[in-house]
Formats: structure tokens, sequence, C-alpha cells
């Protein structure tokens, strides 16, 4: 079993959280998200170009490129993380060119390095996966894929081809901190993806509040929340954590709740 297999065996679906990375004080907001029962963290890293981000997440980029985060950075966050907390799973999300201007072999390395369970990289499709999957595979690292509304049944069997931890549905054609998709077609979507693969489903893109991520929960096996997360950061500064832990909490209760 790995950390995530683990995280998606548990007797409730999964609540994955989303922060930047240098946005804040990182690691007291990990914490505090943690603390407040998610079960998966995805840690962003920054990035000049994040072209599926929305307003929220577009700023946290800006603001921690700003402070000069770099990757080994965001990779001295991860292994920090790791050291505090042994079980809980940590992806990367991020682009290709910060995750391969170095070469794909030492990326997997240091993110091994660092306790990283998996990575989303947004803008290598599937049919380029030798730029980095390969490499992540070969460090145990999950390839988590993405698989959108537009995903048709002809194009799904290539993109659960070679995911690995579990397959993330983007509930929404557009970028992050947008409205909620309608209910009906996450779950036929959900549904539709996992007649291709055995790997768990987790749903993001849109989701804010308890009551989406419970509807939610309900037909998915993981629920993912981002930019309402980030938000808080943007808001409330060295008072984030307790404000994180707060919306953490309410959402796991709903996520796990649900079935
Ligand atoms: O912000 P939202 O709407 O809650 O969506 C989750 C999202 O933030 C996080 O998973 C994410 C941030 N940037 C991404 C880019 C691609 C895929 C996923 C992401």
């Amino acid at each position: 079993m790995t950390r995530l297999s683990t995280a998606f065996a548990k007797p409730h679906p999964a609540l994955v959280c989303f922060l930047t990375a240098g946005d804040g004080d990182t690691a007291a907001n990990l914490d505090a998200m943690v603390e407040g029962g998610a079960d998966v963290i995805e840690l962003g890293m920054p990035f000049t170009d994040p072209m599926a981000d929305g307003p929220a997440i577009q700023k946290a980029n800006i603001r921690s490129l700003g402070k000069g985060t770099t990757t080994a950075d965001v990779l001295h966050i991860a292994t920090e993380f790791r050291q505090r907390h042994p079980e809980v799973p940590l992806v990367l999300m991020g682009y290709a060119n910060p995750m391969i201007r170095r070469g794909p072999e030492w990326f997997a390395q240091a993110a091994k390095n660092a306790g990283v369970d998996g990575v989303i990289c947004v803008d290598i499709p599937p049919e380029e996966d030798d730029a980095l999957g390969p490499q992540l595979r070969a460090a145990g690292i999950a390839p988590i894929r993405l698989a959108t509304p537009t995903t048709d049944d002809k194009r799904l069997p290539a993109v659960v081809e070679g995911s690995e931890g579990f397959l993330y549905y983007v509930a929404v054609a557009g970028i992050t901190g947008m409205q909620q998709a309608a209910i009906e077609s996450i779950e036929a979507n959900v549904s539709r993806i996992k007649a291709a693969t055995d790997i768990p489903v987790a749903v993001g893109f849109g989701v804010r509040t308890p009551e989406q991520a419970r509807e939610i929960a309900r037909v998915a096996d993981g629920v993912v929340v981002g930019s309402a997360l980030v938000e808080l950061v943007a808001e409330h500064g060295t008072a984030a954590p307790a404000k994180l832990r707060e919306l953490t909490a309410s959402l796991a209760e709903a996520v796990h709740a649900a079935r």
C-alpha cells in the first residue's frame, strides 16, 4: 500500500486540499489543513503562466513568485512536511517547465527524496508521457492525470492508461475557482471514468462549500478544494491557519459523512 492508496482505501471519500507553495506561511497553513482533517495535500508549484488557474490561484502564484519562491523552496517545504506528517499523502501540482528544466530524472529523484507521492503536471498530455512519466514511475511517484468534461470515450483510454494514484476529474471546462458544474454531469462523467479504470476518481474545480463537497462525495472517491482555501490565505495572512483549520474541518465532516 502506498500513502495515496491508503488514503483512498479509508471507509469514506477523501478530501484533497490545495495550497500554492510559498504563499503565506505554507508550513503552518498545511499543518492546519491536516489538523482540520484533509486526507491528501495538493501543493502547487508557483509558475509564471498558470494557464489552468483562475484569479485566486493566479494571484497566489504572483505573491509566491514575488517572494522569490523557487523549485528548491517547494521541495524544501515538501521535505519538512513529510518529516512532520509521515502518513499524509502529498501531491505536487504544476506545469512542465519548472519540472523538467533540470531534467526529468533530477526532478523525479528530488521529489522522491522530498517524500512526494504523486505529481500532477497540467501541460504534459498523455502523448508526451515520455517527458516525465517514466522518470516519475521509476522513482515510485504516481503520475496523476486530468480528465475533463470534453474527454470523450475515444480519448479516455489514453488518459487513464499510465495514470496512477488517482484520476483527477476536472468538473468544469475552464479554469480553477469557477462555478461548480451540475451534479448530474459530474455523476455521469465519474461513472464513465470509473468504467474505464480501477484507480480512484477525485473531482475538483468549483467546489467551495461543505454542501457542494458532500454532494460530490456521494458520487466520487474524493473531492478537491483549492481556490476557497487559497482565498483564506490571501485574506487572513498570519491568521490564516485558524481559518483554514475551520473550513477544512467543515469540508472534511461533509465529505467523510457523505457515504
Ligand atoms: O480552485 P478550485 O476551483 O477549488 O479547483 C481545485 C484546484 O484549485 C487545484 O486542484 C488546482 C490548482 N491548480 C490546478 C491546475 C490544474 C488542475 C488542478 C489545479
